[in-house]
């Protein structure tokens, strides 16, 4: 039986023949010898190995077939009209390039790709070319990183960053990647390590070659084995918004593949493809292992859900468990985890509470009310000043020092060290913080409820008393919202041991909580830690318009490192559009004016988004929009609905991502700009972090176009 490797070219086909496609290389891959697949040589073909199959009266698949250890294998180049097919047949050449080791197909007689022409370097503001100024020459591009000689000329010729990106748009797989990588302004070496690229060493046997070229890490960027009916049926119905699924880059298949010896952590900013590394790494783990308990976790149910949608894209035969210690993926969100290790624990929970919070709570289950700091702040008679007697300042005391060191009392909290805390506090002050703690726990104490935090601590406390964990391997997106009570709740999910725990995070996108530093709640990364750069969602001009957003910050990751940037795309587009207006009917006008031009020009209205501040504020544009005779619908809990067009806040925006997004920010409301007044200088700055990271994580949600409507 055939084996069948898919082009990427060879996915994205044209939609009215999916289903023809579909049951030729299902045939194909049983038996190439089937009478009506008319599989055949192509005579004058530059490459003999090459071959067109019948997929219907009209359409002629392209492929090369490779015979190698008495096992047959077809590498699919694509499907096209049949005299086009047959002239692709004569020109194209499969081989493996000698310097970078990877599979290249070559079109001879004709240019590489459809060039445009490279702008003449007499328009160069600096008289030199991008890479002649980055210091690269032919030798480097064509000896050491093996790009074609037409495409290093383009590329050595190419003014600016927009046209290397330009060149780099037309070149699938590897090409495509390198292109981009200088672009970004990568050294020729550090191209070479990221995408392992290894001098060929040819055996004598050709064909074995180019197998072997075809599994190079490097290829999965373009070239996929299919296994099975079901990842074929992927391939074919999804093209290139299934790319995710099928083509991963080198570095990603290394952190879905790789075994590490205990907790390992992957950074990279929004769109750089954490989620789907995380996602694969799930099914990986599962299919090596069917009995083994993998935790998919993430900061919210919204996002969970997503990642329970994506698992089931990426492959529908990985069981999902509902239940938390069963063989196979348990997605959820990590507030939900910690509720289902309570429920399961029933009443052998008083030890944990006790070790908590030194008192015990009548129904655990049962949520504290969010405005307990309030209450508890205004029924004590403080000396404290506004700046650390108010909620935000004391729900970060507790749930970073209070709770995962277990204080119980005044004389616990008067010794307990408070690092990583901005405000240094004296015995009288802490004795003042300690009487709102007290009320705080006193009034939940007469409910019997637990906030999410301390349901988290003692969750972690229940678990640690196990010896029998609940999960083999616990796998964590949105790694930089979380808690210390979520990091002690997952870290004793979990025994030590390799694979333990793998946490994706990006310090760019904290928009809950404070920052946190994983060595202080026994998850030690040591030296385990990459970073991942290549932006697969955003335009190179969105992506510079939204790192310009956290220019000014000083962001720090859960190690306690100052967070990287340097993040490239891969794509390109029209830069984003600014408009500043003057009035909120001004604001509203815009919007729907953008969102019209939108649908007017066909897009779909669920891959429009509109993202705001607030609540109050995504209810106000609904209205507007529904007012313009535009089908909107405010998105809240549940999932963004088909044929609408979805408002929703910035922070549920988190997780998403949109064609075209209107940012429509607003500006903060009086109360709030009151409140940021009143806090302290640390926790304000970390306030206005968290802003600007929102504003971040919303920008980067529009793959294709962003409009940004600003109030002064
Ligand atoms: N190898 C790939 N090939 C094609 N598309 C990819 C690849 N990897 C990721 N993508 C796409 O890039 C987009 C972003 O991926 P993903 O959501 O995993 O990134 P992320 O780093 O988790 O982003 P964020 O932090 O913003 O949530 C998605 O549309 C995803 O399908």
């Amino acid at each position: 039986m055939p084996t069948i490797i898919m082009g990427k070219l060879a996915s994205k086909l044209d939609g009215s023949i999916h289903g023809k496609a579909m049951a030729f290389l299902q045939k194909l891959s049983v038996d190439d010898t089937t009478p009506g697949l008319h599989v055949e040589p192509i005579q004058n073909a530059v490459d003999p190995r090459v071959r067109t199959g019948r997929v219907n009266d009209s359409w002629r698949a392209v492929m090369f077939r490779l015979d190698s250890n008495d096992e047959r294998h077809y590498v699919i180049h694509g499907i096209w009209p049949h005299d086009d097919a047959i002239a692709v047949a004569q020109r194209v050449r499969l081989s493996v390039n000698p310097i970078n080791g990877l599979p290249q197909i070559e079109e001879i007689a004709l240019p590489a790709a459809p060039s445009a022409p490279v702008p003449p370097n007499t328009a160069l503001p600096d008289g030199q070319p991008l890479l002649a100024r980055l210091g690269h020459d032919h030798g480097a591009l064509i000896d050491t990183l093996g790009l074609p000689n037409d495409v290093a000329d383009q590329a050595l010729a190419a003014a600016d960053e927009d046209a290397v990106l330009d060149l780099a748009q037309r070149y699938d797989g590897w090409i495509g990647t390198i292109l981009v990588d200088l672009a970004a302004g990568d050294t020729v070496e550090a191209i070479v390590a990221r995408m392992q690229l290894e001098k060929a060493a040819p055996s004598g046997d050709d064909d074995a070659d180019v197998l072997h070229s075809l599994m190079r890490p490097a290829a999965a960027l373009q070239y996929a084995f299919i296994g099975d009916q079901e990842e074929l049926r992927r391939v074919i119905e999804h093209g290139d918004f299934g790319a995710w699924r099928v083509f991963l880059h080198p570095e990603q298949r290394r952190y879905v593949e790789r075994s590490y010896s205990g907790p390992f952590r992957l950074s990279g900013g929004a769109g750089t493809g954490k989620t789907v590394v995380l996602v694969h790494r799930a099914r990986a783990l599962a299919c090596r292992d069917p009995q083994v308990r993998i935790v998919l976790t993430t900061f919210t149910t919204n996002l969970a859900e997503a990642l329970s949608d994506s698992l089931t894209q990426l492959d529908p035969r990985v069981p999902q468990t509902k239940a938390l210690g069963q063989p196979g993926v348990h997605v959820t969100g990590v507030d939900a985890l910690a509720s289902a290790v309570l429920r399961g624990a029933g009443s052998s929970l008083s030890f944990a509470m006790r070790e908590v919070l030194g008192e015990e709570r009548s129904a655990p289950i049962a949520r504290t009310v969010g405005t307990r700091w309030r209450e508890a702040i205004e029924s004590v008679d403080t000396s404290l000043s506004p700046e650390l007697a108010n909620e935000a300042f004391l729900s970060t005391e507790y749930a970073h020092i209070v709770l995962p060191n277990k204080v119980h009392d005044e004389a616990g909290y008067l010794r307990v060290r408070r690092p990583g805390r901005g405000v240094a506090l004296d015995r009288a002050k802490r004795s003042a913080l300690w009487a709102i703690i007290a009320a705080y726990r006193a009034q939940s104490r007469i409910d019997g409820s637990l906030d999410f935090t301390e349901a988290a601590a003692v969750a972690a406390a229940q678990l640690a008393r196990q010896i029998d964990k609940p999960a083999d391997h616990v796998l964590v997106d949105e790694g930089q919202d979380l808690s210390p009570s979520h990091w002690q709740l997952l870290r004793a999910l979990v025994g030590e041991h390799p694979d333990d725990l793998f946490i994706a995070e990006d310090a760019h996108q904290r928009i809950y909580g404070s920052r946190v530093v994983l060595g202080r709640y026994g998850i030690a990364i040591v030296g385990r830690s990459q970073r991942l750069t290549l932006n697969y969602r955003t335009t190179a001009q969105n992506l510079h318009y939204a790192l310009s957003l956290i220019d000014s910050g000083q962001y720090v990751d859960l190690e306690d490192q100052p967070e990287a940037t340097g993040y490239r795309s891969a794509r390109t587009g029209p830069a984003p559009t600014i408009k500043s207006v003057d009035s909120l009917s001004d604001e509203l006008q815009a919007v729907a004016d953008h969102v019209r031009s939108w649908l007017d020009a066909g897009d779909a209205p669920e891959t429009v988004a509109v993202l705001v501040q607030d609540r109050f504020h995504r209810d106000r544009v609904v209205t507007a929009l529904n007012e313009h005779g535009i089908d909107a619908r405010a998105v809240d809990r549940d999932r963004p609905p088909a044929g609408r067009v979805p408002v929703m806040t910035m922070h549920r925006a988190k997780g998403t991502e949109f064609s075209k997004v209107v940012l429509a920010a607003g500006r903060p409301s009086p109360a709030e700009l009151a409140r940021l007044e009143r806090l302290d200088p640390a926790e304000r700055a970390d306030a206005e972090l968290r802003t600007q990271s929102l504003r971040y994580v919303a920008a980067t949600r529009a793959r294709d176009e962003l409009v940004v409507v600003t109030r002064p």
